[in-house]
């Protein structure tokens, strides 16, 4: 659905942030993109909706060549790939139901969101949508009297209003406790399987990058290091991804997230001392890219 290919990108600094990235995501994966600081993982998410001009190679979302789009069909474009940030994005002073009416901004005229008209079918979908994310009781609370946890649920409800095909979600749950930041992994996940969305999610997060995504890619200076599944993470492979470090508690943390995420698929309890295992979505096959330096 979405590939990447060639795409090199060069800031007019002179940083070299994104080498030949060659990246394929099909239809309904959940992605994680993760990387030290610097590796280049916003700029690569930032190339695919053109936030960022990638400075040569071919992104394409289905049969669209997206670097050769400008004006109107860079913004129909843009419509299909729905952005979640770390920061949520919201406006303080709007009502939750306005917030996520406004991700129809792209859709309805300039006067009629001006005027804060939508269509009655974008009212109902928002309404549904904020049932699902669990708002629905406040619907009509300002974004500012939220919690981190039900403004980052305001912005995924927000971005599925679009109707995208694709998620682009910059760091979910960088300001969000460990708790509340399960529970917006695992309903970013559960969208995307209901809707057979794609996901690219540029996370910090390793442990939970591997209870939730069905893929992890890992970038270092710029390169892709590694792309496989999450079993496939081995404190080698982080090594080669970060750096020298002990990964030992991670690898424990690590092969709880896999037991953790065994029981979130079937729906049981689970205790720490399970093996890791693969579910049965399909994956790419492991691979650490040739002439990855550690
Ligand atoms: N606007 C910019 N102008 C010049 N250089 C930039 C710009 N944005 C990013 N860079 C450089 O590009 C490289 C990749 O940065 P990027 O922000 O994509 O990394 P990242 O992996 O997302 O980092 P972090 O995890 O800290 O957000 C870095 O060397 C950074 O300094």
């Amino acid at each position: 659905m979405l590939t990447l290919s060639g795409v090199c990108k060069r800031y007019p600094t002179g940083d070299r942030a994104l080498t030949d990235i060659e990246l394929s995501l099909p239809r309904g994966q959940v992605m994680a993109l993760i990387g030290p600081s610097g590796a280049g993982k916003s700029t690569l998410i930032r190339c695919v909706n053109r936030l960022v001009e990638p400075t040569s190679g071919s992104i394409r979302l289905d049969d669209t060549e997206l670097t050769r789009l400008t004006g109107r069909k860079l913004r129909q474009a843009r419509r299909a790939m729905g952005m979640i940030f770390q920061e949520y994005a919201l406006v303080d002073r709007l009502s939750v139901m306005e917030n996520v009416l406004s991700g129809r901004l792209g859709y309805v005229g300039f006067w009629r969101s001006f005027m804060r008209r939508y269509p009655e079918d974008a009212v109902v979908e928002a309404f549904r949508l904020l049932e699902r994310v669990g708002l629905a009781h406040a619907l009509d609370k300002r974004a500012d009297a939220l919690s981190g946890g039900q403004r980052q649920r305001v912005g995924i409800a927000r971005a599925l209003l679009q109707s995208p095909r694709l998620l682009l979600i910059d760091e979910p749950t960088a300001s969000l406790d460990p708790k509340t930041s399960r529970q917006i992994m695992r309903l970013i996940r559960e969208l995307c399987a209901e809707r057979e969305l794609g996901a690219i999610i540029n996370i910090h997060d390793v442990a939970l990058a591997r209870q939730f995504a069905d893929r992890i890619v890992g970038l270092r200076g710029g390169k892709i290091v590694f792309d496989g599944t999450p079993a496939a993470l081995s404190t080698d492979i982080l090594t080669t991804i970060y750096g020298e470090e002990d990964w030992s508690t991670d690898a424990n943390d690590d092969q709880q997230a896999d037991a953790q995420r065994k029981a979130d698929d079937t729906g049981q309890a689970s205790g720490p001392t399970e093996p890791s295992v693969a579910t049965d979505a399909p994956r790419p096959a492991p691979r650490l890219a040739a002439g990855a330096s550690r």
